[in-house]
């Protein structure tokens, strides 16, 4: 499939205003992304996702490597290639709190370029998709905060872009409103043929919404897979053991020697096994005790364990 962003090899390094001390956050990211795909940017904090989100919609410029968005180079052609783009970076900070949500959308409607005829039209119909026609008349500073996202997501849409970048579209918003910002950015991929790339830590949006992720660790790409087949991956090493009483100290040390990737809630461990012969080795520790097991059943993989695992192993390589 054609690809509308082709990163390569990108660098940045920031240095330090008082100490001129430098500090490579990017060291060679590459990827591409195909039109119509929503692909998650993940990675632990500090890993350099909204560096490289910055740098494809031309708030950086890399000190090596280039973007290019539908064949138009970031820097060179930077008109060009932003014509495609839209961002939301810091969700409700782009928007303005002492106007209403309705007199955000028409300023920046006429901001980026809407036709002055075309604008009532254009934003009655986002405020319909974005369910917020009954908050139009409201001051932002009112609205809560999962409404202020979803308002900062629909002035993103105002542009109709090929390209919508998201910096954390969901951070800080409950289980409803994160559920249904990713309804809505399924809807727009779909029914519009967006191309959308989501940095997050949130796990069930890429799980849930993301066909591809790309992972990046200490400024570089550690995976770049579908999500689906990541999961496959990750299915057989992934087991649950119900005990009938606590482990010893003892136990538990030889378990978080052999088994790092291991979590308890209550007396159920839910373990990640390098391979599947190594479920003898985690039975004999509650053998040697005689702790009885109640249980042992393969668990659900769930993109956090996948996620967790890739950056561990890629630590200690
Ligand atoms: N303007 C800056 N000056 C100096 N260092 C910076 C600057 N911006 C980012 N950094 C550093 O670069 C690294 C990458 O930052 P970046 O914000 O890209 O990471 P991130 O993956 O988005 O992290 P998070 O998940 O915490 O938002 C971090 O160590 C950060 O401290």
């Amino acid at each position: 499939m054609e690809s509308i962003i082709k990163v390569n090899g990108i660098q940045k390094t920031y240095k330090k205003r008082k100490t001129k001390e430098e500090f490579k956050a990017v060291k060679g990211v590459s990827f591409e992304v195909a039109k119509g795909e929503i692909v998650g940017l993940l990675g632990p904090n500090g890993a350099g996702k909204t560096t490289t989100i910055k740098t494809i919609c031309g708030l950086l410029v890399p000190d090596e490597g280039s973007v290019t968005i539908n064949g138009h180079d970031s820097v060179r052609d930077r008109n060009k290639a932003l014509r495609h783009i839209s961002a939301v970076l810091e969700g409700n900070r782009n928007i303005y709190w002492r106007l209403t949500v309705q007199e955000n959308m028409q300023y920046f409607a006429g901001n980026r370029g809407v036709r002055k005829k075309e604008i009532r039209e254009r934003v009655a119909e986002l405020l319909k998709l974005f369910r917020l026609e009954d908050k139009k008349n409201e001051l932002v500073n009112n609205l809560s905060r999962g409404m202020q996202q979803k308002l900062a997501i629909c002035v993103a849409m105002l542009a109709d872009t090929d390209v919508i970048l998201l910096d954390e579209p969901t951070l800080g918003l409950d289980v409803e409103t994160g559920y249904e910002v990713r309804e809505l950015l399924r809807k727009i991929a779909s029914e519009q043929g967006k191309t959308i790339i989501i940095s997050t830590h949130d796990m069930p949006v890429v799980q849930d919404l993301c066909e591809r992720t790309i992972i990046i660790n200490e400024g570089k790409v550690i995976a770049d897979d579908r999500v689906d087949h990541l999961l496959q991956l990750f299915e057989t090493s992934a087991y649950q053991i119900h005990v009938k009483e606590s482990i010893s100290d003892q136990q538990q040390e030889v378990l978080t020697r052999q088994f790092p990737l291991h979590s308890w809630e209550g007396l159920k461990l839910q373990v990640n096994l390098g391979q599947e012969q190594d479920i003898y080795d985690l039975v004999e520790i509650f053998k040697r005790e005689q702790t009885p097991i109640e249980t042992v059943t393969r668990s659900e993989v769930n993109f956090e364990q996948v996620f967790r695992k890739l950056v561990k192993e890629e630590v200690a390589s």
